[in-house]
Order: C-alpha cells, then sequence, then structure tokens
C-alpha cells in the first residue's frame, strides 16, 4: 500500500500542472518540509481513502433500500430530477442545488442509518458535565448519534422514513449529527454531500428500481465499523430513455 501511495506521490510530483489535493500537499511540502513529509501525505491520502469510501458507500445502499422500499417516495425523487435535470444530459455538481427533496432523502437516510452511529470515540480535555453528569478529563466518551436519531422526545413518529420532515422546519436545530459536530466533526462533509448526492441523482435518473419480490427489503444493521445492512441489498433495475443518450 505504502509503494501504492508513494508512486501516486511521485507521479505528481512530476505533473505539477493539476489541482489535487495531493498537488496542494506538496506545494505545502515546499514550504514546510519538516512536517509535510512523504510519510506524513500517505498517511493523510489513506485516511482519507478509509474514512472517505466506506461511508458514503454504505450510505448510498441505505438510500437505494428505503427507496425501493418506498416507491411513492422514489417516483417523487424521480419527478423531481424530471424537471430539474430532464432527460437529456447527465445529471451534474450543479444540479444538486436544484434538487431539495433528493437532499430530504438523504438527510433522512443519515437520520435513520448513520453510517458511523456512535461518531468517533472523543476524549474530554478538562473535567466537564455533560447533561447533568460530571466528566473527569481523560474520559473517553461515544457519542450515540443512532439512538438521537430515534429518540421520540426529539423527533415525530422517530423510526418511520419520512423525508418531508426536512422540508417543514421539524429538523432545525443541532439534530441530524451523522458527520458529528464543532471541531472535530467531519472534514469530509462537502464532499461526502457531493458524491452521495450526484450517485444516488445520477442511478435514479439513468434507471427504473424496483424490489426484487413483493417481499420488503430487510433492514436490519449488520457489525462493523461504518454500519453496514445485514443482508446486501438486491434490486432490479431498467434503463431509461437517457442511456441511449449517454453511451
Ligand atoms: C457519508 C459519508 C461520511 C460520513 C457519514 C462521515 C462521518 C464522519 C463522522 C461521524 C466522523 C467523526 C466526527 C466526530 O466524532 O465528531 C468523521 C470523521 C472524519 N471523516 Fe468523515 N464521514 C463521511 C465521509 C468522509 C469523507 C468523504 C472524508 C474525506 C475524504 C472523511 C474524512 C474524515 C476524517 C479525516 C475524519 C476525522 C476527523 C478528526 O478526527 O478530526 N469523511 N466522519
Amino acid at each position: 500500500m505504502d509503494a501504492l501511495l508513494q508512486d501516486l506521490i511521485d507521479e505528481h510530483r512530476n505533473d505539477k500542472s493539476r489541482n489535487s489535493m495531493i498537488d496542494h500537499l506538496l506545494s505545502l511540502q515546499e514550504s514546510q518540509p519538516e512536517y509535510y513529509t512523504d510519510a506524513i501525505i500517505r498517511g493523510l491520502i489513506l485516511v482519507m481513502i478509509l474514512a472517505g469510501t466506506d461511508t458514503s458507500a454504505v450510505t448510498m445502499e441505505w438510500t437505494m433500500s428505503l427507496l425501493v422500499n418506498h416507491p411513492e417516495v422514489l417516483k417523487k425523487a424521480r419527478a423531481e430530477l424530471d424537471i430539474q435535470v430532464g432527460q437529456e444530459c447527465l445529471v451534474d455538481e450543479p444540479d444538486l442545488s436544484k434538487l431539495n427533496y433528493l437532499q430530504a432523502i438523504i438527510s433522512e437516510t443519515f437520520r435513520l442509518f448513520p453510517a458511523a452511529p456512535l461518531l468517533i470515540p472523543h476524549m474530554a480535555s478538562n473535567d466537564c458535565t455533560i447533561g447533568g453528569f460530571d466528566v473527569p478529563r481523560d474520559t473517553i466518551l461515544l457519542v450515540n448519534a443512532w439512538a438521537i436519531h430515534r429518540n421520540p422526545q426529539v423527533w415525530n413518529d422517530p423510526t418511520s422514513f419520512k423525508p418531508e420532515r426536512f422540508e417543514g422546519g421539524e429538523a432545525e436545530g443541532h439534530k441530524l449529527m451523522p458527520f458529528g459536530m464543532g471541531r472535530r466533526s467531519c472534514p469530509g462533509v462537502g464532499l461526502a454531500q457531493r458524491v452521495v448526492g450526484l450517485g444516488l441523482a445520477s442511478l435514479i435518473q439513468c434507471f427504473e428500481w424496483e424490489r426484487v419480490s413483493e417481499k420488503a427489503i430487510d433492514l436490519t444493521e449488520g457489525k462493523g465499523l461504518t454500519m453496514p445492512k445485514l443482508k446486501p441489498l438486491e434490486a432490479m433495475c431498467k434503463a431509461r430513455v437517457i442511456m441511449n443518450k449517454i453511451l
């Protein structure tokens, strides 16, 4: 793995015409060589791959599972795409800001199935009090975002999949925290929102989706660092008109 990442760094070192994250890290290496060593850059690339790929992939799988279980929501998302983007060209990043219903679907998926349900362990840097509990310095704290997202005192009808709640005022405040909060919250949030949004928008724009049988998709959670589905999603798809134009 180290050799592969080093090759990647060397490739970018030899071709400075790009505008990638590695190029920016290499230019920091020029001004601060003692900190931005190749080993640090290799570590940064690795952490981005580890923290960024599985989280985004499981979120898309949970969303598609919820959509095939709720064909009326899928139909509404498809209608929004047809109005805002159409069937002439493939959805692109600038379109995402027009897809409010799709954003609501993604937020509702993050609420029910946050990819990192316990966030990442935090350590109290000082003695503090949280919710009436005294927490001594150096205590390791876990935030159960999964439970907060399903707390009936915080959300109406918390176990139901209702993207519309994000169109009304229900989600105001800091009740939704799939990326954590504050100084150590996820630095990849912007990229993740784009990757997940664009991936799902393309799947909905290009294909009709259905369950493989009458039976609802099983939404049981499996075990893992990021929260996978216990049973991987299987679904059927049929190409839409746009596929004839883009292939
Ligand atoms: C759907 C996608 C993603 C989800 C749900 C997610 C969620 C999270 C969560 C919950 C945390 C811990 C926050 C906390 O404990 O307060 C975190 C940290 C982190 N995430 Fe993400 N993430 C996603 C995508 C990404 C991407 C695309 C990247 C980078 C390319 C990334 C990089 C990181 C890094 C480096 C940290 C550690 C930050 C620190 O400790 O200061 N994540 N993420």
